[in-house]
């Protein structure tokens, strides 16, 4: 049986007992009520009541507390629904006057008397309260959940609870309730049930029980993590509607943000339909009507006096300061669907919450009606004013949200129980600590909710979508570093890592203390170093002599010469006598990393021992690439160049210590991750070297490989943090001394577009220029024939060159083909080379001069910057021609014209189609889901949010000193989705 547990607080000397009181503890019993066992129907029950409060009045609370008290042993499951019916029906009796009128010494006989009666009720102090179910949070937490200093803002109240249609079909009344809702302040009343599970009517405002800060905060915000059937008021049916739609949590029901916002407008002489508009005026009427057996509508007519100049044509000759006035008259409706809603005393209650004459402020959407000047109101608020002095300042427009349905709830109705929501919003739920949110100048999290679903502007709005998309991002940060820091094991090393991320810049190995294999093939290379390509390499071996894992991503515009600086890893780690993974995204580019690399280590003379290096891709024979995991796990190859193959199962090392990721667009955060389960044992080191003492320590025992990742399309700093959360970003920002700059041009592909690029490229040719023409398909397509393809071409362009020789290159040929062709092409056997898109990642023949594109609208910018960087590597002048399908898609490709800084383009790839387009479907997929934040917007944030973190981190490494940072932190994150 349902015990009951009431507790009510002493006032105040001189405040008078409110009858609402008295009213909730009635409430409290009818919970006790079992109206289910005694069969019971909504409308039995109601009835009961209404006939009690009306017929006598005097002795009304005896007499309701008797009947309730009649309705024991009340289920669990109805008592919600009962609540809420009894609470809303003593919400319309004038119960108060009866009250009032009472000195506070009768007051108190009445009370003394129903605790007699209910021993249950005990005056003089108040026990605390629970608000949710104790099986879902600690008892703990509850209990200083309900201590938050702003108790009162945190109380459900009864008009909402219950007036929201069961049906979900007319929303809530509330907005029709004049004054908010009851101001029981000091009342603290609880039932708890008998399975544990807690309901709150009321709760108390008590000095003596305000809890310390930290602990409010670390349990209010909890409150995000209330399921939606723990909030207050809500009946059962529109918890499981809530539910079913999604929103489980407060979290997920504060988290369905207004769509857009309207600019609510003050009413004007000139109204159009549709136009959101703020009157204030007086209530003319209020009629409820039964219009059936099970639908009845409630209308209230609000005239409103608008002033303003007429701006009618046949008015334009008035003085221009003269003012007309306007009445419009506004009907507000609200439907009814079933029968207890016809009942006469409801719609009769209904009917007099609204008082003609009383002062509103109504906003909404207008849709004329047929009689002159008369609107209806569709989607509106309504507020009474105290007094006409109120009106100037509630007709201050404010946005107006707009929410977007879900699961077929509307809009208004979860418009509606997300402010009832915000009402109860604890003030002190922020898990950041203040003085984060103030460096950053955000504001609190309870005021961001209050901002973004409730803002008094814009800009208010604008900065609680600042703090929702900082905490995006921050959560996202704070769990990447937090799980990196995880992995480590002292203090100091914790600090190293933080203190590097903090100042990446002072991190670097001068070129003097590089190992002498590494300086060895810098002497041995054609060209010097660029500044930006030491710089980069002197980071990168930092990393390389700290005992953690590096996580690095090597950036620089196409042809840069990155590279170059990836083999200098490789040789350093070498030196150190370990192993190094070079790992292409495609075959083509491994076999060229190869050969460039073999090529570069004949070179180098004065080296005792030369690294050994191998090849492995997906065509090496079966009995070679035995040989090769052999020599891998013995030592025997020191460097290994290979395609994902180099990631597969069957491959042990002997002692990886680098694995480099030629990225480009190819590899997800997840093959690089695949490296760390390579671990090596210290027992066997490769050949070249012999580990130094002071760097093969025990520390380095069984440490995750370094990985190196390298991208050629700029990745925007944003999305490299997004997508990897705590990389080190090393960019080449200069190019090798020499390089002209591509030409870029556009062309429209009709015809005369056609002549001209046909003419540029022969006047290539006869230069002695290589041509690449690249195409978006290899066959042509029926779906869509606009499209030029590689194979339909080579006819024709072989027919339009005859004196010269063509080849062929897509994805579909073998690759010993797509080897021979590309071989042929650099070596100058053919000429002209058409290919789709396979040769935009990598290839390296710096006598190719001219760039043709087909079809470039269906490249992105950042791809046709790749490409774009295929020419242009040597010293010959060299052109890009792009060929648009339509004039239209010149305007996007002049882009290009403009600029041939990677980085810039990234930027206005990622703006122009996402992260989504940039990154790739298979990269893009690791990317965290940002419901607020558009990367691409607010992707400086990003940084900040990084920073945060590695704040926060640094003042406590495993959040210890932040526990709700760290509760939160693991609701929202859950390790998993971390990448690798
Ligand atoms: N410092 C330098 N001076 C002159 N040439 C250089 C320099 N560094 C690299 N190169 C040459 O520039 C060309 C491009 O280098 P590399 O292939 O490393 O560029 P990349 O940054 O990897 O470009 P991509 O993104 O196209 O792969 C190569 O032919 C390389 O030999």
């Amino acid at each position: 049986m349902a015990a009951v547990t009431l507790s009510l607080v002493q006032p105040p000397c001189g405040m008078c007992f409110a009858g609402r009181r008295l009213r909730s503890v009635i409430v409290i019993q009818a919970q006790r009520g079992n109206w289910s066992k005694m069969r019971f129907s909504n409308l039995f029950f109601s009835s009961k009541v209404w006939k009690i409060t009306y017929r006598s009045k005097h002795s009304f609370p005896d007499n309701l507390l008797e009947q309730v008290e009649k309705c024991a042993n009340a289920r669990l499951e109805t008592q919600s629904k009962l609540i809420s019916k009894v609470a809303a029906l003593m919400e319309y009796d004038n119960v108060d006057d009866v009250f009032d009128q009472k000195s506070d010494k009768q007051v108190k006989e009445e009370l003394e008397s129903a605790c007699k009666r209910f021993p249950a009720i005990s005056l003089g102090y108040s026990r605390p309260v629970e608000l949710y179910s104790r099986s879902k949070f600690s008892e703990e937490a509850n209990r200083s959940i309900l201590k938050t200093p702003n108790e009162n803002s945190f109380l459900p109240t009864p008009m909402p609870v219950g007036w929201l249609d069961p049906d979900g079909l007319s929303g809530t009344l509330s907005s029709f309730s004049p004054e908010p809702l009851m101001n029981v302040d000091s009342t603290s009343l609880r039932e708890e049930i008998s399975d544990g599970s807690s309901f709150m009517v009321q709760t108390a405002t008590s000095e003596a029980e305000t809890a310390p800060e930290e602990e409010d905060s670390a349990s209010a915000q909890l409150f995000l993590s209330c399921t939606i059937g723990s909030m207050p008021g809500l009946s059962k049916r529109q918890s499981y509607q809530l539910d079913t739609c999604g929103f489980h949590t407060m979290r997920k029901l504060l988290h369905h943000f207004p769509r857009t916002y309207v600019d609510l407008q003050n009413a004007h002489l000139d109204i159009e339909d549709g136009q959101y508009l703020i009157f204030v005026g007086k209530i003319v009427s209020s009629k409820a009507v039964r219009a059936s057996s099970s639908f009845s509508f409630l209308e209230v007519i609000v005239s409103c006096e608008v002033t303003g100049r007429d701006q009618t044509p046949e008015n334009l000759s008035c003085n221009a300061d003269d003012k007309v006035g306007k009445t419009f008259y506004l009907h507000l409706k609200r439907f009814f669907r079933g029968a207890r809603f016809t009942w006469q005393p409801f719609l009769n209650s209904i009917q007099e919450k609204h008082r003609p004459g009383d002062f509103v402020c109504v906003s909404g959407k207008v849709k004329a009606l047929r009689a002159e000047n008369h609107f209806e109101m569709k989607e509106y608020n309504i507020d009474v004013l105290r007094d006409e002095d109120e009106s100037s300042l509630s007709a201050q427009g404010r946005p107006y949200p707009i929410y977007p349905a879900k699961g077929g709830l509307s809009p208004k109705f979860l418009s509606d129980v997300i402010s009832r929501a915000l009402r109860i919003l604890p003030t002190n739920m922020d898990p950041l600590p203040k003085e984060i949110t103030t460096i950053f100048g955000l504001p609190s999290l309870h005021d961001a909710y209050i901002g973004i679903h409730e803002p008094k502007n814009l800009d208010e709005a604008d900065l609680a979508r600042k703090r929702l998309i900082f905490d995006e991002f921050f959560y996202l940060q704070l769990a990447r570093l937090y799980q990196m820091l995880q992995g480590l094991g002292t203090k100091l090393e914790k600090d190293v890592l933080l203190e590097k991320f903090k100042n990446p810049v002072l991190n670097s190995v001068y070129i003097e203390d590089w190992s002498a294999l590494s300086k060895s093939f810098v002497k041995a290379l054609p060209y010097s170093l660029t500044p930006s390509q030491l710089s980069a390499a002197s980071e990168i071996i930092w990393d390389l002599k700290r005992p953690i894992p590096m996580n690095r991503l090597l950036q620089g515009d196409v042809g840069c010469g990155k590279t170059v600086v990836a083999f200098l890893a490789c040789m350093e780690v070498v030196a150190s006598g370990y192993q190094a993974a070079f790992m292409a995204p495609t075959e083509l580019l491994a076999i060229q990393h190869y050969e460039q690399l073999r090529d570069l280590l004949e070179k180098m003379e004065g080296v005792p021992s030369k690294p050994t290096i191998g090849l492995l891709t997906g065509s090496t024979p079966t009995k070679q690439s035995r040989m090769i995991r052999q020599d891998l796990q013995s030592g025997a190859i020191s460097i290994i160049i290979g395609t994902h193959s180099l990631i597969a199962e069957k491959i042990e090392y002997s002692a990886l210590r680098i694995a480099i990721v030629d990225e480009q667009q190819r590899f997800g955060v997840i093959q690089r991750g695949k490296f760390n389960s390579k671990l090596y044992g210290a027992s066997v080191v490769s050949k070249t070297g012999s580990p130094d003492s002071d760097d093969a320590t025990k520390a380095d025992l069984n440490m995750a490989p370094h990985v190196l990742a390298m991208s050629a399309t700029p990745i925007p700093r944003s999305l490299a943090l997004a997508l990897y959360g705590d990389i080190s970003l090393t960019q080449i920002t200069d190019m090798p001394l020499g390089r002209i700059p591509v030409e870029t041009h556009i062309f429209e592909g009709n015809e005369s577009g056609f002549e001209e690029v046909y003419s540029m490229m022969l006047k290539d040719l006869e230069s002695g220029g290589r041509v690449y023409l690249v195409y978006p398909v290899i066959e042509q397509s029926e779906q869509l024939p606009q499209l030029r393809a590689a194979s339909a071409d080579l006819e024709v362009i072989s027919q339009k060159f005859p004196n010269y020789s063509c080849g062929l290159l897509h994805g579909r040929m073998k690759s010993d083909d797509k080897e021979e062709a590309l071989r042929k092409f650099r070596s100058g056997e053919t000429q002209i080379l058409l290919s789709t898109q396979v040769i935009e990642i990598g290839v390296d023949v710096p006598d190719a001069s001219m760039m043709v594109v087909m079809n470039a609208e269906r490249f992105g910018i950042a791809q046709l910057h790749q490409l774009r960087g295929r020419v242009g590597r040597g010293t010959r002048k060299s052109k890009c021609l792009l060929v648009g399908s339509t004039a239209n898609s010149l305007k996007r490709l002049n882009m290009l014209g403009k600029s041939s800084d990677g980085f810039y383009l990234a930027n206005i790839d990622l703006l122009l189609r996402g992260p989504g387009d940039l990154l790739g479907k298979k990269q893009s997929g690791h990317l965290p889901e940002f419901p607020v934040a558009r990367l691409e917007m607010d992707g400086n944030m990003l940084q900040e949010a990084h920073i945060a973190a590695l704040k926060v981190l640094g003042d406590s490494h495993d959040l210890e000193k932040f526990p709700a940072l760290r509760a939160e932190l693991s609701m929202r994150q859950p390790l998993c989705l971390l990448g690798d």
